[in-house]
């Protein structure tokens, strides 16, 4: 039996529980407020742009040092808005790097494909997949210089991220106005936010405070 001056008052601990989950609440309020509006200018860019965005990402990742000696990445398709990994795609294929594509499973969690495909792991691979990747390219709305990620709300990658050994570098892509510097505009994250270590967009790229 604990001592009973180590016990905690039973009024206590439902304060404590309150405030631990009105600002968990708080912090996904900034969240989607973010969300919304990056979105909102992602949707007013224009096509033209998104071209050269799309250009800009492939040159840069490819000519940066992250991607030095890698045989799989893990990358995705990007989606209307977002910049694009168009080129990114062609360009790993041109070099004969393998890629794993996520496909998003009901519960949100990633299964990966394998491009091109191999006769011994043919289909999806399961969400361990991402494990063998030796560089992780991730989407996001925004990156702070402290290296926190804002996505797009499904928590998807902070579950396939757990699955990256220590040593594979995390990169986000992201528009340069949507990285943020963290000393003036840090992201709200909680506990299972994963950190990223690099930042990619269509005019550079930074290792990040992580
Ligand atoms: N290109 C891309 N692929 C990806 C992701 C991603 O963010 N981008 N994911 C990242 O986890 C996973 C899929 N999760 C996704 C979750 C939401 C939306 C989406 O389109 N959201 C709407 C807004 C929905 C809302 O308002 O709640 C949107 O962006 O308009 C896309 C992908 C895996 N594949
Ligand atoms: N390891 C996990 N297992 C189960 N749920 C999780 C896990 N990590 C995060 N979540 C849940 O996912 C939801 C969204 O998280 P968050 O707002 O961080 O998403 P995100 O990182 O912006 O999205 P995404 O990774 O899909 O781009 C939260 O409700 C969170 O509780």
């Amino acid at each position: 039996m604990p001592a009973e001056d180590t016990v905690p008052h039973p009024a206590d601990v439902a304060t404590d529980t309150l405030s631990v989950h009105a600002d968990v609440l708080e912090v996904e309020a900034r969240k989607r407020a973010l969300r919304r509006g990056v979105r909102a200018r992602r949707r007013a860019r224009d096509e033209e742009t998104a071209a050269a965005v799309d250009a800009g990402v492939a040159r840069v990742l490819v000519s940066c040092p992250l991607l030095a000696g890698a045989r799989r990445v893990a990358v995705y398709s990007s989606l209307p808005g977002e910049p694009g990994t168009r080129a990114l795609l062609a360009e790993l294929r041109r070099h004969d790097v393998e890629v794993l594509l996520p496909a998003r499973l009901p519960d949100d969690d990633l299964d990966w494909d394998l491009r091109p495909a191999r006769a011994d792991a043919p289909g999806h691979l399961g969400v361990h997949a991402i494990a063998t990747a030796d560089l992780v390219v991730v989407p996001a709305l925004a990156v702070d210089t402290a290296g926190r990620r804002l996505g797009q709300g499904g928590g998807s990658y902070d579950r396939a991220l757990r699955r990256v050994p220590a040593r594979v570098p995390v990169v986000a892509v992201v528009h340069d106005e949507e990285l943020l510097d963290a000393a003036v505009a840090p992201l709200p994250t909680l506990p299972h936010d994963r950190l990223v270590q690099a930042v990619v967009t269509p005019t550079r790229w930074l290792w990040l405070a992580a």
